[in-house]
């Protein structure tokens, strides 16, 4: 098995009894890798099953070895997932009370949880923000909040639902030179696809199923096209 894994078998699922994703087998590798899709495509749910916010009807998710549905604690530990609106991720008064937070659970002494959050918002230009409210943070800022809270535990894995939706040109330039300086595996989903221009490789979702899978510049054309 290769190092970095994410793989779907068979991965079925279906809100009631609507039907979003028709037996996906994939087999994730690459570092970086970019979903796209039209609204309804089923993106989310296929990046959620990678945590184990959502589990498969039928079929299995594994990652780097892990059964999804078997070792939801493990993987939740080793996939961080970071939300399109930071406000949703964003939950204590300062910033860096918010990822002492984060820090509760693995780290049991308050001053080296205070020192890693300064240490981790210092990775992310943050530190001079330590001490303000989290609420005053400029929406780029919120979102590399967001993922520094979830960069301290550690993952292998982030998966990223849209994390520019809220961001404007240059924060969103920022995020990306941000995620590109990450040495975890990344899984993004994005309607900006210029964000996903140097990615490794694009999964193009259609109506549950992959559409197709490629290189970004073909598998963007492809999805181009499709949307035309
Ligand atoms: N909790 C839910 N209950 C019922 N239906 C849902 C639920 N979540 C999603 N759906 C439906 O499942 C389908 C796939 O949704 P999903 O969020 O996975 O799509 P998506 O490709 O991420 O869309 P978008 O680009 O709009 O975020 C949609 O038709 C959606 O309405």
């Amino acid at each position: 098995m290769p190092e970095r894994s994410i793989v779907f078998d068979d991965v079925a699922h279906s809100y009631g009894d609507r039907p979003v994703l028709h037996g996906i087998s994939l087999s994730l590798t690459q570092r970086r890798i970019g979903i796209v899709g039209a609204n309804g495509s089923g993106k989310s749910t296929l990046a959620r099953m990678i945590n184990g916010l959502i589990l498969p009807d039928r079929g299995t998710v594994t990652v780097n070895g892990l059964d999804v549905r078997k070792n939801k604690r493990a993987v939740r530990r080793d996939v961080g997932f970071i939300f399109s609106d930071p406000d949703r991720q964003i939950i204590m008064p300062t910033v860096a009370e918010d990822i002492e937070l984060s820090l509760s659970r693995t780290v049991k002494d308050k001053a080296e949880r205070k020192a890693r959050a300064l240490s981790v918002l210092s990775d992310f230009g943050l530190d001079a923000h330590a001490d303000q409210p989290a609420h005053q943070l400029s929406g780029g800022q919120k979102q590399l909040l967001a993922l520094a809270s979830v960069m301290v535990l550690g993952p292998s894995v982030l998966v990223a639902d849209e994390p520019t939706t809220m961001l404007d040109l240059r924060n969103s330039l920022m995020l990306k030179e941000t995620f590109a300086g990450l040495d975890e595996q990344l899984i993004v989903l994005s309607h900006d696809l210029g964000f996903l221009a140097d990615y490794d490789r694009v999964l193009v979702i259609d109506d549950g199923r992959v559409a197709a899978d490629d290189e970004p510049s073909a598998a963007l054309e492809y999805y181009r096209r499709a949307m035309a």
